[in-house]
């Protein structure tokens, strides 16, 4: 449904200069329970794709406090044809992935990328259906000077359109609250079941995610078949996401209308032309990310595209929870100085933050 993003062409990770640290990309499967995310699994172990990908499942260990990270990856038998599936357990310490110490999923799979070095080629995290993506998103998004083996690709969210628009009628609906974060954390949507409802109901759920989440690529599937390609290398989160991208996405989506009853989770769009005083600007967002003023706004995901006074190229931000990063581009802006922001929240109040990005600009 929506229109593809033609990516320009994104910048190998590692050219010839850099001594060899390929870096495993690693998307983030998120959905509510039911949504579909073992169907898209699944159909990922299964079809003929050529791409090597180790499919890392948050599954519970039958009746074990332990909670095991189970890697099903698919490879190539030696002589290249057929498929041979190898599962090999991670341990974690008790306590589910989005809850465990900080990062210990990082490690555990460090440690298995040691093992099964050049085995794959991507690494597909799935959640459970009740994982906040958050803390997950938090985990993986590592500082490039952590020098991890892993980069965070994109959060994808399956989202039930059946009984996705079922509760969201139903405000007591805990899956509600649920699905709704998960939409609004994601880099690609996929509005999945659609063969269950009726043309006047996808267009209603359509419009719900959209309003929620401006800039993710959104898609209607079925049985979560969709081609690979759209789910994979999306580096949502790192400094080769161009900026057109970000812009052409920011530009084509004018501020969603909230959609009546649901005032609280949604996006907005900011734009604003001139060059932001950099100090100022780190201080107010570290201000509206921690709230530190304690309004009742909570922002979980923020991206922009901005102009820096003394700086001939763009920047992008990047944000996700309080974590936050301003990340240099070689895109000249040639003084065309726009700034477009998406913020995505809830009790979001455009009018102050217009004003206290406003406040920035010298
Ligand atoms: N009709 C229909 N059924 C689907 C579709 N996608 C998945 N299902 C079914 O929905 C049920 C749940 O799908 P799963 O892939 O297990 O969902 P899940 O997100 O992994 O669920 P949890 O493991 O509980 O989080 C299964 O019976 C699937 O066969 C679809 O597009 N259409
Ligand atoms: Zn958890």
């Amino acid at each position: 449904m929506d229109n593809d993003i033609d990516d320009d062409s994104v910048p190998a990770l590692v050219d010839e200069t850099t001594t060899v640290s390929i870096k495993v990309p690693v998307t983030i499967l998120t959905g509510y329970l039911g949504a579909g995310k073992t169907t898209l699994l699944n159909y990922i172990l299964t079809e003929n794709h050529q791409k090597r990908i180790a499919v890392i499942l948050n599954e519970f260990a039958q009746g074990s406090a332990m909670e095991h990270l189970l890697l099903t990856a698919t490879k190539d038998d030696s002589n290249g044809n057929g498929r041979e599936q190898y599962q090999d357990w991670l341990e974690l310490r008790n306590g589910c992935l989005c809850c465990s110490v900080k990062d210990v999923g990082v490690q555990a799979i460090e440690q298995l990328l040691e093992k099964r070095r050049n085995h794959f080629d991507y690494i597909l995290l799935e959640t459970t259906g009740v994982a906040d993506p958050l803390p997950i998103v938090k985990m993986f998004w590592l500082d490039e000077e952590l020098h991890s083996d892993l980069i965070l690709d994109g959060l994808i969210t399956v989202i039930d359109a059946h009984n996705g628009l079922k509760n969201y009628e139903d405000d007591r609906h805990q899956a509600k609250a649920l699905w709704l974060r998960q939409a609004a954390m994601a880099d690609v949507i996929l509005v999945n079941k659609i063969d269950l409802i009726s043309e006047e109901e996808k267009i209603k759920i359509l419009s719900i995610v959209r309003s929620i989440n401006v800039t993710a690529q959104i898609y209607e599937t079925t049985r979560a078949r969709i081609d690979l390609n759209l789910i994979l290398d999306r580096r949502a989160y790192s400094n080769n996401s161009s900026t057109d991208y970000l812009l052409k996405k920011i530009d084509n989506q004018s501020t969603i209308s909230v959609p009546h009853g649901y005032q609280t989770l949604n996006s907005i769009t900011i734009e604003l032309d001139g060059e932001f005083d950099f100090d100022e600007l780190d201080q107010l967002i570290i201000q509206i990310l921690w709230n530190e003023q304690n309004t009742t706004q909570e922002i979980v995901r923020m991206k922009g595209v901005l102009c820096l006074r003394n700086e001939t190229t763009y920047r992008i931000l990047q944000a996700v929870g309080q974590m936050y990063e301003f990340i240099c581009t070689n895109e000249n802006h040639y003084d065309n100085l726009r700034n477009c922001f998406v913020v995505i929240g809830s009790n979001l109040n455009q009018d102050i933050l217009i004003e206290q990005f406003r406040k920035c600009i010298k």
